[in-house]
């Protein structure tokens, strides 16, 4: 990890156990990162506590280790090793992390913002970038398609870890870029991950299943994204939320209660509260939709070049989130025929000669397959064709609620793979036919997009869900190149006679 300058610990925000104040070069939570003179954050992880690679961080030469109390237990005997090693020790390492990370990289955006939910927080992320850009202003989002806009770059992960997610806003902000929009996964906002980035605004989208093997419950998997509001937007930030998604009144309702401002955005239940910005009317078309919106009372007329009722809640959301970042609303609104459609998301990949269109979707959830297969009905005056899966090493309870989705709501199903990661994949589809016996199994993911392409008849549309952007597919350790678009472009030019 390249670094910048060098500063003591209490530039840091941190305090040693014991009177030594080394020079810091560098800050990093994994120790095969450690250069000599680093910070390491030896952090309690899922799988392992980071206090196990103390000794090969200060062999690498780490000056200081942050830790909490049982990490420093755990790493005792090899700290006891180095004298002149600094110890910070606190409760939460992650947060101090993440905060020590802020102050060392120094920089970022002057106006951040941040989405969370189950579903839709890419294309909102996506969306806002797109506003602001359009708007004439730098701009980045950063989750899991990358870093996107005005500074570029691959990302691991949605929410990156607190050091890369600073090193990566303090160079965006060195390269004058002013406004950022940001993923914030259930997993990096229980992680304190995004601790010491300076929200001015935090979205929620919608909360339905997904992470259960990692929170447990839909309890504590609420709590983790509720703290977006509850405890990293400052109290002068703005909450913005979809009301129409699952669980927005009760995001609201916390949000409210820690006395934050709120601008709410949906359809609104008739008699009740409007929202801030009202979804008054769509109207879907061959390529869009026609969409009447109403700021504060005030109507706008505009289109969405974008297939789906819940892309204009993500749009809504994404303007509602702009709008809350100090931009003027008749501009924000001014931009939305204007809006490209997120890679993978709802993305038309082929047509084929009879006239059936084939869909890229990133669906990876029961409500995501039911929101995008309900999105392509009314586009639909044929059969509605979904090729899908489930990745391995992630919530195994989905994958039947997957399937029920899917039978619920389409007409013809392929059950193939996804990203099977270590498990069988085998048993990752009799799980989803479980809820969907009658579908077909074809567990080679091309196979399976060149049989459903095939039974395209004129007037049917096939949806191809799960992988959206994604270039692999993790099998064992290995990925393989696999992409969703290419295959579907090479299936229908091969059966329309093309190659
Ligand atoms: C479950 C999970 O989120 N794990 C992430 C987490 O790992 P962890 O802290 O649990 O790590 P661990 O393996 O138990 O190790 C403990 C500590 O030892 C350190 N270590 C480990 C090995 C070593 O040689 N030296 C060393 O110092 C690790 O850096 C870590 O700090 O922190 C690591 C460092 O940042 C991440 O790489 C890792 O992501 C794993 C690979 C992962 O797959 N995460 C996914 C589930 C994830 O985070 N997904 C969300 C998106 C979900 C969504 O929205 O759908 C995301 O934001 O990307
Ligand atoms: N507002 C929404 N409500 C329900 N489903 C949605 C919504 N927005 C998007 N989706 C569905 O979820 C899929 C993923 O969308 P997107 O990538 O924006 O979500 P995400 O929250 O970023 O997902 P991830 O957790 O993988 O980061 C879309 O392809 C679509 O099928
Ligand atoms: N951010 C999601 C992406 C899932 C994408 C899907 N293709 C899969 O592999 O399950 C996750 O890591 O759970
Ligand atoms: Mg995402």
């Amino acid at each position: 990890m390249a670094q910048t300058g060098d500063k003591r610990l209490p530039d840091l925000g941190l305090k040693a156990r014991q009177a030594r104040d080394p020079v810091i070069t560098g800050v990093t939570l994994d120790s095969r990162a450690v250069q000599p003179g680093f910070l390491f954050a030896a952090l309690p992880g899922s799988l392992r506590h980071g206090a196990d690679f103390i000794a090969t961080a200060l062999e690498r030469g780490a000056a200081a280790i942050l830790t909490d109390p049982a990490g420093a237990l755990a790493g005792a005997e090899a700290i006891g090793l180095f004298p002149d090693v600094a110890l910070v020790i606190v409760d939460e390492p992650r947060e101090a992390l993440a905060r020590a990370a802020a102050l060392w990289f120094g920089a970022q955006p002057q106006v951040m913002a941040a989405v969370t939910g189950t579903n839709g927080k890419t294309s909102v992320a996506t969306f806002t970038r797109q506003i602001w850009q359009l708007m004439g202003l730098k701009a980045i989002n950063i989750g899991t398609t990358g870093i996107e806009g005005d500074w570029q770059a691959p990302s691991a992960h949605t929410t990156p870890d607190p050091v890369t997610l600073q090193k990566i806003l303090a160079a965006a902000a060195g390269e004058g870029v002013t406004h950022g929009a940001m993923e914030a996964s259930s997993h990096g906002l229980d992680q304190r991950r995004l601790e010491g980035v300076s929200l001015k605004a935090a979205g929620f989208t919608n909360l339905t299943q997904d992470h259960l093997d990692y929170h447990g419950t839909m309890e504590a998997y609420f709590e983790a994204k509720a703290a977006l509001f509850t405890r990293l937007l400052p109290d002068d930030g703005v909450a913005v939320i979809n009301l129409d998604g699952a669980m927005g009144p009760e995001m609201a309702g916390r949000a409210l209660g820690r006395g934050l401002a709120v601008m709410t955005v949906g359809k609104g239940q008739a008699g009740g509260t409007k929202p801030d910005l009202q979804i008054a009317a769509q109207r879907p078309d061959a390529t869009g939709q026609e969409l009447r919106l109403i700021w504060q009372g005030q109507p706008f007329q505009t289109r969405l070049e974008l297939i789906g009722a819940f892309q204009a809640e993500n749009v809504a959301l994404a303007a509602g989130l702009a709008i809350a970042c100090g931009a003027a609303p008749t501009k924000v609104l001014a931009t939305l025929p204007e809006l490209k459609g997120v890679r993978g998301r709802m993305q038309h990949a082929a047509t084929r000669q009879n006239g059936a269109a084939v869909f890229v979707d990133y669906a990876h959830t029961p409500d995501a397959i039911a929101t995008a297969l309900q999105a392509l009905r009314p586009h639909v005056m044929g059969r509605l064709i979904v090729v899908f899966g489930a990745g391995g090493d992630r919530d195994s309870s989905k994958r039947p609620l997957m399937g029920a989705a899917a039978r619920e709501h389409a007409d013809v199903l392929f059950v193939t793979d996804d990203n099977p990661r270590s498990e069988e994949p085998a048993a990752i589809r009799a799980a989803i036919m479980a809820a969907c016996p009658e579908a077909n199994e074809v567990g080679d993911r091309a196979e399976a997009i060149l049989r459903a392409v095939d039974a395209l008849q004129p007037g049917d549309a096939l949806l191809i869900a799960g992988k959206g952007h994604e270039s692999g597919q993790i099998i064992k350790g290995d990925i393989f190149p696999f992409d969703d678009v290419e295959q579907a472009s090479i299936a229908v030019a091969a059966l329309d006679g093309l190659i």
